[in-house]
């Protein structure tokens, strides 16, 4: 049976103004994108009422924690797709540092597994480059792909030797998989829980300095132009960064690059002198420069696209403090809203810009079937209500975390309907369809 979204507005890559068009799905595939003005027959269809609504293809998240298995009390599959759905994404890649780390052909399988039987919307796992997120052994990269893994990331932690990262890259190059790195040298950074700024010199703390992140992304692009791997870079946070990702870039290393909506809102100066751990996450909130640097490096492509890092915490972690609490915010229902309130809204940014940094960019980058409203993609959808500006309310969430930065922020451009393989797996007033 076929489904019509009908009236739904599509945004356009030549011009800011929204089209209507009706969209067929059939088979859990994107069939026939309709001009709003035509009159399709629905005789025997589903409808779905699109009207005044925006039509994008489903969010996609490269870089989450879903913290399963071993962390249940954070995050489960379960829980953690739901939010993921409830914030318009249809496709997560979820990092390996769990209890197990994802090392293993077994626990790969666990998690696709789970996420089959328990999750809402696609899961990709990676895998650890060391066992155990160690940095002392390689794992076994062909049958960790041969499993279902789609990367190799020891995100949580840097690689710290340079020997091993390299035979990490030159391994994944000849598998034809991508290399992922969180870039820290360990040796700069200890003991430290924000950037080394304004607000570190007005508290006497020590800083997280830029070079901590910098170095591995200077390093790394030298070993990515060294073994030819596809080199993609978690979590941007610096101008030193940006700088030796445009130099990569410039001279044809293959080398990609994410950024998470906290870094492109918040810096160091609007943490609160309260020390809420809700403002701590690895890499930390920069200055005001690093933030405008990165906001110009996702503008002119220098960072590729857009991921939320979404890692949840308990209240308890993080109720131990600044110094002591575990680094991360949650981010899946807050992203798009506060995107394109901030960028969109306030005209720096088209509409166009925004999705495809969330869509069709991850999907090049990453060569996912999805990220596409055409003919023959899969019906992974979302709808969004630009018009209605509303509260964040972590009550409302449908992640166990409640560690975000942004409560009581008002925001336009919340989800309403998300749809993965042409089923609907959440809306608005319904909450979580279960299969
Ligand atoms: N980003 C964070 O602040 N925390 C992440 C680890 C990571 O992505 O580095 C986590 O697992 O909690
Ligand atoms: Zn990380």
């Amino acid at each position: 049976m076929a489904t019509w979204i009908l009236n739904a507005l599509v945004a356009n890559e030549s011009s800011d103004k929204l089209e209507t068009k009706h969209l067929r799905i059939e088979n859990g595939v994107i069939a026939e994108l309709a001009d709003g003005s035509s009159s399709p027959d629905t005789a025997g269809c589903d409808t779905i009422d699109g009207t005044g609504k925006l039509l994008s293809p489903g969010f996609i998240d490269m870089h989450v924690h879903l913290r399963e298995p071993g962390f249940e009390h954070k995050e489960t599959i379960a829980s953690g797709t739901r939010s993921a759905a409830k914030g318009g994404f249809t496709t997560i890649a979820c990092m390996p540092n769990t209890r197990p780390v994802i090392d293993t052909p077994d626990t790969v399988k666990l998690v696709l597994d789970k996420a089959d039987t328990e999750g809402v919307v696609k899961v990709l796992p990676y895998a650890a480059i060391t066992k155990n997120e160690l940095g002392r052994e390689l794992t076994d990269f062909a049958a960790l792909k041969e499993a279902g893994a789609v990367g190799f990331t020891d995100d949580g932690v840097g690689v710290q030797n340079a020997q091993m990262m390299k035979n990490a890259m030159a391994l994944a190059k000849s598998l034809d998989m991508p290399v992922i790195a969180h870039c820290e040298d360990d040796t700069l950074v200890e003991g430290a829980a924000v950037t080394e700024g304004a607000f570190s010199r007005k508290h006497g703390l020590k800083g997280i300095p830029n070079e901590s992140e910098a170095i591995h992304v200077g390093r790394d692009i030298l070993l990515s132009e060294a073994t030819g791997v596809h080199y993609h870079i978690c979590h941007v946070s610096t101008e030193q960064s940006v700088r030796l990702i445009k130099l990569g870039k410039s001279v044809g290393v293959n080398v990609t690059a994410e950024v998470c909506p906290h870094h492109l809102v918040l810096s160091d100066e609007d943490i609160p002198d309260s020390m809420d751990a809700n403002w701590k996450m690895n890499p930390p909130l920069r200055t005001p420069r690093d933030v405008e640097a990165c906001i110009q490096a996702l503008e002119e492509g220098t960072i590729d696209i857009i991921v939320t890092d979404h890692a949840p915490h308990s209240a308890e972690e993080k109720a131990k403090g600044m110094a002591r609490a575990p680094f991360g915010i949650v981010g899946f229902e807050t992203a798009f809203p506060l995107l394109y309130t901030k960028f969109v809204k306030t005209g720096r940014w088209t509409l166009d810009f925004l999705l495809r940094r969330m869509t069709s960019d991850p999907a090049r980058v990453f060569r996912l079937p999805s990220g596409k409203l055409e003919p023959g993609a899969p019906a992974d959808l979302v709808l969004l209500d630009l018009a209605n500006e509303r509260e964040v309310n972590p009550e409302t969430f449908l992640t166990q975390g409640r560690n975000t930065p942004f409560t009581g922020w008002k925001l336009y451009g919340w989800p309403t309907l998300t749809m993965v393989n042409g089923r609907v797996v959440w809306t608005e007033e319904n909450g979580i369809s279960q299969a």
